[in-house]
């Protein structure tokens, strides 16, 4: 039985739009290892580098979603906490990457208070005892337990996926999921995000596009506002979030350790389609990411070895630096190259 989803409780989304043509692909199946399912997945990781997760009928899935319903509460009320106390959490006290962030839209809310795009972001590391915790509000420790168990199964979803990427890239069982190990340190982490009622502007929308930079996002959503561009006819169109299943995509660290055989596609987040663009927007996020001391550059093995050489050689580091480089703006996503599109200013209005 599909686990309860809070997805009617919001206005609909608009049944006439067009959406983005992701496939659907069950995580039962390719937990049984069904070869139909499995093609599909890594078609859908090769073509668009975004797919839904189907979660019916696999207990790994009901939890998640059932996780994922129980920690969009838990963000609703943590975002609801006075700014002055996230701010306790902000990443220029706590950590160059984790922690609160926020970007100030420059309008208030009627109470007077700003209104504020933000995200809170708790490593994985904190959660698996690898290192000391960063520090958290009181109500993000009463809930540690929730936090845990999500990410040991946004984890187990995860290495499952590497390895039907691993068989369909020919490479040994393993390749990929040893480097992403979970006790190894590593930039993986829960992400709340919350977006105030705004108009749009296409300036913003501008500014929002990126590729993750990471290997896999699990990602929750309640209300429309993601949106990618096609490749095939390069519109830009938006995700319909559906019940019950999470929308995966692949980032940049795949495009690099595969030789581009797979894709991390252009996305951002916009104001939702009316009606549902009179409703505060928070996500879920679940960015993993190879451990922090592996290189990213192509593998050897398999299909990679069949793809073409880069004719210009690029700079090698480890993912901790790319992910910080990344984060600041200091680097362009593997296909935002011709657009420029990571060429923005840092932390431009509203972005987190
Ligand atoms: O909020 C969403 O729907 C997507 C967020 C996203 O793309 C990100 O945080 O990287
Ligand atoms: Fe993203």
């Amino acid at each position: 039985m599909a686990p309860a989803t809070t997805h009617h409780l919001y206005p609909p989304f608009p049944a006439e739009l067009p959406t983005a043509p992701l496939v659907s692909v069950s995580l039962a199946k390719l937990k049984a290892s069904d070869g139909a399912e499995s093609k599909a997945f890594f078609d859908a990781c090769r073509s668009l580098g975004f797919f839904y997760l189907d979660t019916t009928g696999s207990p790994l899935g009901c939890s998640l979603v059932a996780e994922a319903e129980r920690l969009n509460d838990l963000q609703a009320r943590f975002f609801k906490m006075p700014n002055h106390e996230k701010e306790e959490y902000a990443r220029e006290k706590v950590d160059p990457f984790f922690g609160y962030r926020h970007g100030d839209l420059g309008t208030c809310h009627d109470d007077g208070t700003p209104k504020r795009n933000e995200s809170y972001n708790m490593r994985k590391d904190d959660f698996e005892g690898n290192c000391e915790a960063l520090p958290h509000p009181s109500l993000i420790k009463k809930h540690w337990a929730l936090l845990q168990s999500y990410v040991r199964h946004c984890r187990a979803v995860i290495d499952l996926m590497l390895t039907h990427l691993e068989v369909h890239l020919e490479l040994p069982i393993g390749t990929l999921a040893n480097l992403h190990r979970i006790k190894e340190r590593s930039g993986d982490h829960v992400r709340f995000n919350q977006r105030a009622i705004q108009p749009y502007s296409d300036g913003d929308a501008k500014q929002g596009e990126h590729t993750d930079f990471g290997t896999l996002t699990i990602l929750f959503n309640w209300l429309g506002g993601l949106q990618i561009r096609r490749p095939d006819t390069e519109d830009w169109v938006y995700v319909k979030p559906v019940p019950g299943h999470a929308s995966i995509n692949l980032g940049d660290s795949l495009v690099k350790f595969t030789a581009g055989i797979l894709r991390s596609n252009v996305h951002r987040v916009v104001v939702p389609p009316a009606p549902q663009d009179t409703i505060t927007r928070n996500s879920l996020v679940y960015f993993s990411r190879p451990e922090d001391t592996v290189v990213l550059r192509r593998l050897r093995g398999g299909l990679i070895d069949k793809q073409p050489r880069a004719e210009t050689v690029e700079p090698e580091m480890t993912s901790q630096e790319w992910i910080l480089r990344r984060s600041v703006g200091d680097l362009k996503g593997v296909y935002t190259h011709s657009g420029g599109l990571e060429l923005r200013p840092q932390m431009a209005a509203g972005r987190v």
